[in-house]
């Protein structure tokens, strides 16, 4: 008589089980290769793979362990890695996703000062974008503050001030038929109706010139904005703001106290969508802190390499 036909059922015999075990080791260590391959031949950035790393500890990049991931990067041999992460204080024996907080922001410092040592600095368009209420315009104006190199793009927008907002610094307040008119007349580079609700653009003169005259610009703009900006400007680069937590999001935006519990909902609607977008992005930074945020936004405007796109 035959067996009953249940063996799905069953657990699998070992040698299956050691078979597919060894099939995934062997799947991860060629993912593994790929993410080396690519470091080398300058097609991401290595800060790029320590962001995904940070981000998926468990996942391709968080998996590297530093070791090969230094002996990667170009120009990076066994003696300068070793002295590198002396000089960090890193255990040969970490892998990317095992770094500490402080281990992790003295990788970036160092991988940031070799990129920037390397060669002619261009000037950048960095646009910072996130979720509502992570803090974006906070990042935004420390660095307008304290990096006066930096332009911060003001934009335009059809929404009322809010209490304290200054007309031509924190946007052009404008309404809906000026605003028609910048958009006829080709003035905004970018624009977009956000939330639901009101209509923001980015003027386009301001950034050309800042560029032309050799100064880096931040856009601090919302998704739709970032996918538009990327489309007609491919080199831009792209930063996607972080919260600590969904939770601390939802405190930071109750307790802005700017906006009705209507509007807060729909800006936590549109943020799940925000959130499941942040793939698209070059570089993750998650502000944790207001100082330290703004110093690696500014920090990754300095980098040379083309970053990798998804
Ligand atoms: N690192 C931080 N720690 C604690 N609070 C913060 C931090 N960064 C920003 N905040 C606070 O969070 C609130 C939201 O910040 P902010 O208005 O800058 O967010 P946003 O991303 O520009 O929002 P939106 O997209 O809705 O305009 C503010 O009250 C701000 O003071
Ligand atoms: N696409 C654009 N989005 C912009 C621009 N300026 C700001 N924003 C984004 O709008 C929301 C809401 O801002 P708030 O000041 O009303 O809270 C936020 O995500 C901003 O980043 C722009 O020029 N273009």
């Amino acid at each position: 008589m035959s067996e009953p036909r249940t063996a799905s059922l069953r657990p699998a015999p070992p040698e299956v089980d050691r078979r597919a075990a060894s099939q995934a080791a062997v799947a991860a260590r060629r993912a593994r290769a790929a993410v080396k391959a690519a470091i080398a031949a300058h097609e991401v950035s290595p800060l790029t793979v320590l962001d995904k790393a940070t981000a998926e500890p468990e996942g391709v990049e968080g998996r590297l362990r530093v070791t090969e991931f230094l002996l990667s990067v170009p120009a990076i041999g066994t003696t300068k890695m070793k002295d590198a992460l002396e000089r960090l204080a890193i255990s040969p024996a970490k892998r990317l996703g095992g770094l500490g907080r402080h281990q992790r922001l003295r990788l970036r410092e160092f991988l940031i000062e070799r990129e920037s040592r390397s060669g002619r600095q261009k000037n950048q368009l960095v646009v910072l974008a996130g979720p509502t209420a992570v803090g974006k315009g906070t990042v935004s104006t420390y660095i307008r503050e304290n990096y006066p190199d930096v332009l911060l793009s003001v934009s335009a927008t059809t929404r009322a001030p809010r209490p304290g907002e200054v007309d031509g610094v924190n946007y052009y307040f404008v309404d809906d038929a000026e605003f028609d008119r910048m958009i006829a007349d080709g003035e905004l580079l970018e624009w977009a109706t956000v939330h639901n609700a009101s209509r923001y653009g980015t003027p386009r003169t301001p950034i050309e010139r800042a560029l032309e005259a050799g100064r880096s610009v931040l856009l601090e703009i919302d998704l739709q904005g970032a996918r538009s900006v990327r489309a007609a400007m491919p080199e831009a680069r792209l930063i996607f703001l972080l919260p600590p937590t969904w939770e601390e999001l939802v405190r930071r935006l109750i307790g802005r106290g700017t906006e009705s519990a209507a509007e807060q909902q729909r800006r936590l609607e549109t943020a799940k969508i925000e959130l499941a977008a942040q793939d698209e992005f070059d570089h993750r930074v998650v502000n944790t802190d207001v100082a330290e945020a703004a110093r690696e936004v500014v920090d990754l405007m300095k980098i040379r390499t083309a970053p990798s796109r998804p």
